[in-house]
């Protein structure tokens, strides 16, 4: 199953930067893991905002919701979901 998500960074601005760069640190290695096994195939930066568009291909929504709850970056996101379908015109 494909699902578009999008999620919003709001990283604290008094963090300590030690933390911060450990979290980002973290982040970057579990995301990368998840895009070179498939699970995550489109990581795009959205211009502008410290935020991004994903697509991920999960077998269901728990696998997802384990998946995005795991994120290190987690604690510090806002995460929108949408579950795609296939469009009747797609070829
Ligand atoms: O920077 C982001 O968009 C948040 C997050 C998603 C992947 C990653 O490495 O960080």
């Amino acid at each position: 199953m494909l699902f578009h998500v999008r999620m919003d960074v709001r990283l604290p601005a008094g963090m300590d930067p030690d933390e911060r760069a450990e979290v980002l640190a973290r982040e970057k290695a579990y995301s990368q893991e998840l895009q070179r096994s498939g699970t995550w195939p489109h990581l795009w930066r959205i211009v502008g905002e410290y935020a991004n568009v994903s697509i991920f291909d999960v077998a269901d929504n728990d696998e997802l919701h384990d998946l995005l709850s795991g994120l290190p970056l987690f604690p510090y996101m806002d995460v929108s979901v949408t579950p795609l379908a296939t469009h009747p015109s797609a070829i």
